[in-house]
């Protein structure tokens, strides 16, 4: 501490005292910390500069007050106004020190500090805060049957399908909510599936579709336009999507699947789609840049629409890009069917249409179909009508509004066991209900399917084809954004308000215009009361033989209100309450004990809070721990060098005492064999990069990856048996989506949350959630440390010289000190970011940012480290937005653009600010800026 000086931040309160010498007379080493109790406010410790040469400074004069800049006897004036400018930006930390930024000074300082007597040695386990032990509640958590016993030759499906997933993908059963869904999906209803992570949603929409799609006739090709549109909110995702589909259409090659994700060369994207796709997959802030700027993208022939991640689609920012994409299709089929002579003739005899005239004149406008059609999901190809179909583990009201906006009839699929259901909304206008009777009604939509004629199926299917006609006009969406909420969008908005009487809201108490604020808030409150209470359902649903009236509006919101969240029962989900101090130590623990120890070699993701820890913290601990070459660090080998081969013993001040160890300080090399591999993903890496570690991890037996929540949803890695959360969630959602990378497809894994002391109470929010964990030992689970420092006594002194060599590492470069700032920094102010209601457990108010600093293997004061994010130049403070997303600016410019509020989709949906801005960033699509783009496409013309 004799390096200390004291920086004044608040008013005095009185200035008697006289100061015969100032810090600046006294050698550095002399200087004793002093508090001084003549000031009030809060003092901030300074690292102060101990090599600058002093006879520069003034000698402070005793009798003038403090407040002032000292003078300088003999200067002339301008030389001490030079120096009191000076002096103030120094104190303002934007002046330059002998040439030197100061912050530059002070890093110098930070990297030639050499402790007196010893090592660093940090003192990890004093002034801790007792770790409590969290009791268990007793928790029922809800569980879901992975595998339906039935195999896919049972499905109505094509038989080369089914010896293609044999062949190419080694499957034959089918998951449950694959049995429940894929058979409505090919009755080409809408669909809201339900079904917890890894249990394999992807195949259950990807091969009715693709069942769909091939049984067209005339075979489509290229020129046929995007028949399907697979939107997922992350470029892993999308890629992962894009791999499934090739791979189930390698039997119909006339199918062409393509890939948008963002992150490549637009012009390479126009190519391809100018080439002509059928199956469109990607993430929607790239597929809404190409919809604005590629005009041989169009959607007149879109049959299908699937929105993966629902519920994230929804929260992180991209809900405009949704909006957008669903009016775009809505618009372009409009556009293909408008026929200006038809409308003439309508308007001079002046006779609407009924039903089936318009049935007729469309089903006259059809290419005659040649061959046999085996589902009415092939129909909703080859008509105007499109089908919808929603996936998410996890929903949300956002989920449901947009259900109610973009689907009709539509049915929802809830794989929870004990609950499982299929709430059919066409039940509703009958009054019949599929509460716990679904298998049979899955099975019989297959048994029916495959009993029945194939007239009686084309005569269902033509039934079917009807509806699906008239979908597009009586669809929810369309009339979700034709109303009073968005006239700009339909030119004379005089769209009519007339549905069938299959909406998702009953009809009756419904005022035609009721997609007004008002109305909708109506028909909810009213939809509310008839509601009945969850535990009143949940007895009807046990005892009763006679179905309880169940629809689709009523099971969507029960299950939303319920908000009960399912896990798969492969998954030992325990929570470790480690003090801050020891976070770090104990990640380097549990990584040596899972990826290095465990002999069959684990692989296992770990989740960090934002970008610059996974950056920072995945490099560190790599080269602590293997040794490997810190890429990032070449330049400052020959600093590394200096520090090496000094054998101290411990006898520090601040060192724990009881825990001295000899202590080595780093040789060359790292401290576990090589056989470690690191890897790190997070949404602002480079796109092929990005793209290529995904890959790669996939693919490796072990190994561990570092990341952000941009791996947190539908990232399917084979074989990872550890999550690890470093950071506690946003949400509970976000929890089970982390969680649920392992366990996937009833494979065995285990999952472990870190909490601080302050944060144990998060258990029970999700013990709310039905999610039961169990508390570890944070003491045992340092002690594989031992294994990696044999000479400590114990793991709580081979934690030290673990502790120890992770901070000499990161003291050992500017960039480095640097790196580990910025990752503190953001720590921070993510931290104060967490949303609403999960504050009171997650609170920022709690946190000691010195033991914090320690988590980062930093030993400057949090004062210093706020200085130094500061003045860094690399470290950008604004918030990170979505940059493709529809901007406020976008809107303005664009008067035909969607104009689209906060809360979009009418108002109505809750959107977590607060979680969008954690992970905006994450999930950006790569592109430049729009108007960075039109500027260079200007320049090059
Ligand atoms: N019928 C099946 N039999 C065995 N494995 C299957 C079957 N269907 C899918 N899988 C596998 O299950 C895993 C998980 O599938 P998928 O990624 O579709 O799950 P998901 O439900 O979409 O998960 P998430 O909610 O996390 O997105 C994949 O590895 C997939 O290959």
């Amino acid at each position: 501490m004799d390096d200390l000086q004291l920086n004044i931040t608040a008013t005095k309160k009185i200035q008697n005292k006289k100061h015969t010498k100032t810090p600046f007379q006294k050698n550095t080493n002399e200087y004793k910390f002093k508090s001084k109790p003549d000031f009030s406010g809060k003092i901030i410790a300074r690292k102060r500069p101990q090599n600058v040469n002093q006879k520069n400074f003034p000698q402070q004069n005793s009798v003038e007050p403090q407040n002032k800049v000292p003078k300088l006897s003999n200067d002339t004036p301008s030389k001490q106004e030079n120096l009191q400018s000076r002096l103030v930006d120094l104190s303002e930390n934007k002046g330059k020190f002998h040439g030197k930024n100061y912050q530059d000074v002070i890093d110098d300082i930070q990297l030639q500090q050499k402790p007196r007597n010893g090592p660093w040695i940090s003192s990890l386990f004093k002034n801790n805060p007792q770790v409590p032990k969290i009791g268990q509640k007793a928790v029922k958590p809800l569980f879901e049957k992975v595998f339906a016993g039935k195999t896919f030759a049972d499905l109505n499906i094509h038989p080369h399908s089914v010896a293609n997933l044999k062949q190419n993908l080694k499957l034959s059963e089918l998951m449950t909510v694959q049995q429940k869904s894929i058979p409505i999906i090919l009755e080409g209803r809408d669909v809201l599936i339900r079904s917890q992570t890894g249990s394999g949603k992807t195949l259950a929409y990807a091969l009715p579709i693709i069942e769909g799609l091939q049984a067209i006739r005339p075979k489509i090709n290229r020129n046929d336009g995007v028949k399907v549109i697979v939107v997922v909110p992350t470029r892993e995702l999308a890629v992962q999507t894009y791999e499934l589909f090739v791979k189930l259409t390698k039997p119909f090659i006339w199918i062409v699947p393509g890939l948008l994700s963002g992150g490549q060369k637009r012009k390479a994207e126009k190519a391809r789609l100018r080439k002509g796709l059928s199956i469109l997959v990607g993430t929607p802030g790239r597929i809404n840049d190409h919809l604005r700027h590629t005009h041989s993208l169009n959607f007149a022939k879109t049959g299908c629409l699937v929105l993966d991640e629902a519920d994230r689609l929804l929260d992180m920012g991209y809900e405009k890009d949704v909006a957008a994409i669903v009016k775009a299709i809505e618009d372009h089929k409009k556009a293909a069917t408008y026929d200006p002579i038809a409308l003439v003739k309508q308007t001079i005899t002046k006779k609407p249409l009924d039903n089936d005239d318009q049935q007729n004149v469309q089903n006259a406008d059809q290419k005659p179909i040649e061959h046999d059609i085996e589902h009415p999901l092939t129909k909703i190809f080859l008509s105007k009508g499109r089908q919808t179909i929603l996936l998410s583990a996890t929903l949300t009201k956002a989920v449901e509004n947009l259900a109610g906006i973009t689907m009709q009839d539509p049915v929802f699929v809830d794989t929870a066991d004990g609950k499982a259901l299929i709430a059919d909304s066409l039940k509703e206008k009958n009054k019949t209900v599929d509460v716990k009777s679904n298998d049979v009604t899955s099975e019989d939509i297959i048994q029916n399917n495959t009993n029945k004629t194939f007239e009686e199926k084309t005569e269902e299917s033509n039934v079917e084809t009807a509806n699906v006609d008239n979908k597009q006009e009586s669809r929810g969406g369309l009339k979700a954004f034709s109303g009073a909420k968005h006239p700009e969008l339909f030119g004379d908005g005089k769209i009519k308000s007339e549905t069938n009487n299959s909406k998702v809201v009953p009809t009756n108490d419904v005022e035609s215009d009721s997609d007004s604020d008002y109305e909708y808030f109506k028909v909810q409150k009213e939809l509310e009361a008839k509601e009945p209470k969850v535990e009143k359902l949940e007895e009807q649903n046990e005892n009763e033989e006679s179905v309880t009236a169940n629809t689709f509006v009523e099971a969507l919101k029960t299950a939303i209100v319920e908000d009960e969240l399912i896990l798969p029962a492969t998954v030992n989900q325990t929570f470790l309450i480690v003090p801050m101090k020891l976070r770090l130590v104990t990640l380097c623990s549990l990584i040596v004990e899972h990826c290095i120890l465990n002999k069959k070699g684990g692989k296992m993701i770990v989740f960090m809070a934002t970008l610059e820890m996974v950056d920072y913290l995945s490099d560190l601990i790599e080269t602590v721990l293997t040794g490997k070459e810190d890429k990032s660090n070449k330049k400052n080998e020959s600093e590394k060098k200096n520090s090496k081969g000094n054998k101290r013993k411990v006898n520090d001040d601040d060192s724990d005492s009881e825990y001295e160890i000899d202590y080595e300080a780093p040789p060359e090399g790292g401290i576990v064999p090589h056989d470690l591999d690191v890897f790190s993903l997070h949404g602002s890496m480079p796109h092929e990069h990005r793209i290529e570690v995904f890959k790669q991890f996939r693919t490796a037996k072990r190994g561990l990856l570092i990341c952000t929540d941009v791996a947190a949803r539908g990232i399917d890695i084979p074989r990872v048996d550890l999550v690890l959360q470093f950071c506690a969630p946003a949400s509970a959602t976000d929890y089970v989506h982390r969680v649920g990378r392992t366990g996937r497809a009833a494979q065995v894994g285990a999952a472990v949350l870190f909490l601080l002391p302050s944060e144990a109470e998060f258990v029970r929010h999700l013990e709310q959630k039905r999610i039961r964990l169990r508390q570890s030992d944070e003491m045992k689970a340092l002690s594989s440390l031992q294994s990696i420092v044999p000479t400590a006594a114990s793991p709580q002194r081979a934690a030290i010289a673990l502790q120890a060599r992770l901070e000499h590492t990161a003291h050992g470069s500017r960039d480095w000190l640097a790196r580990a700032s910025r990752a503190y920094t953001s720590w921070v102010r993510f931290y104060s970011g967490y949303p609403r209601d999960v504050r009171m457990w997650l609170d920022a108010r709690q946190l000691h940012l010195g033991h914090a600093a320690k988590a980062f293997a930093l030993r400057e004061t949090p004062a210093a480290l706020a200085r130094r994010a500061r003045s860094d130049p690399g470290f950008k403070k604004e918030k990170p937005s979505n940059r493709l997303t529809v901007q406020t600016e976008e809107e303005k410019k664009r008067p035909g653009f969607p104009k689209m509020k906060a809360g979009l989709f009418g108002n109505r949906i809750v959107v977590n600010k607060q979680s969008s801005m954690h992970t905006a960033s994450e999930f950006d699509s790569g592109l430049p800026p729009v108007d960075t783009y039109m500027q260079k496409k200007k320049k090059n013309k």
